[in-house]
């Protein structure tokens, strides 16, 4: 099967800054992929070469099976943008600004539906100016979504949510990904990554220092655990490849342990570790 995105040896400078330093990617129909990186890394320009919104300096690139660069509107057509306020039209509704953007595309939702699926159905008859910031946001999310596209990009999506809106954004992602629908997701949220990505990489300086699933990136699988309790002495830490091991033998010692914990690095540890690694 065709990768939904492929992408080789991508390279983009602006003067002498390596924003893009080739980048090697490859996404499959229906996989949430999340790019993780610190500013200015590299994130929004690979992005924004592969949504066709910026041209690149050398490298293959495929999305959708067409070169973004040469690509035409049958093909913007099957892809979704989520930008950062996609709208200035303050003066128009909800339903009216997504009923607008609807028309654009040959075979869009159901409006109604996707301001459902955004949680807007009781600012459907508000004006944009009288929105919140998170409720503009979901607003930018229904604009990208209502085009019924293949593949959706997602950039920094959730930023300015609370926290009940963002639970309810990963649902609306979820679903999209249960339809079958590919995102590529940006975010400096590494929970939210773990949450909704299948696979992610994370990008430093232009380049990708590491990919892979959530639970395993980095050696996080395989990384030593370290197992903690208290006894009758005091508090005890191990690190350990083997904390069953461990356990098992304080159990046969006849150790009597409370608040035994068995912890391995979380995403964020091995992400603050690579990204530190590649400065
Ligand atoms: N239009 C531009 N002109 C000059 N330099 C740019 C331009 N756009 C980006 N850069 C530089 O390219 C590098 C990568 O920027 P990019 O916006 O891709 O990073 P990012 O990973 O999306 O960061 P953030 O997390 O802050 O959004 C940065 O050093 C940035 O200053």
């Amino acid at each position: 099967m065709t990768p939904t995105i492929s992408v080789r040896g991508l390279r983009k400078s602006y003067r002498d800054v390596h924003a893009v330093d080739g980048v090697n990617l490859t996404i499959d129909q229906g996989e949430v992929f999340a790019l993780l990186g610190p500013n200015g890394a590299g994130k929004t320009t690979t992005v924004e070469i592969l949504e066709g919104h910026r041209r690149r300096d050398a490298g293959e690139v495929a999305v959708l099976g067409d070169d973004p660069g040469t690509a035409g509107r049958v093909w913007r057509s099957r892809i979704g943008i989520v930008l950062q306020t996609a709208t200035d039209a303050a003066e128009l509704t909800v339903a009216e600004t997504v009923r607008h953007f609807a028309t654009y595309y040959p075979n869009p939702s159901n409006v109604d539906d996707v301001i459902d699926a955004c949680g807007l159905t009781e600012k459907a008859g508000s004006r944009i100016r009288s929105l919140s910031g998170g409720q503009r946001r979901r607003l930018d999310v229904a604009l990208g979504i209502v085009g019924n596209p293949e593949l959706v990009f997602l950039d920094e999506p959730t930023t300015g949510f609370d926290p009940e809106a963002r639970r309810q954004f990963w649902a609306l992602v979820e679903k999209l990904a249960a339809d079958g629908t590919t995102i590529l997701l940006t975010t400096h949220y590494l929970d939210e990554a773990e949450a909704l990505a299948g696979r992610l990489a994370v990008i430093a300086r232009g380049r990708i220092v590491a990919e892979g699933k959530p639970s395993t990136l980095g050696g996080r699988a395989s990384a030593d655990a370290v197992v903690s309790w208290t006894d009758e002495t005091g508090p005890h830490e191990v690190d350990t490849a083997d904390p069953q091991r461990v356990i098992a033998d304080l159990s046969a010692r006849g150790v009597v342990m409370s608040g035994l914990r068995v912890s391995r690095p979380t995403l964020e540890e091995i992400y603050l570790d690579l990204i530190g690694d590649a400065a």
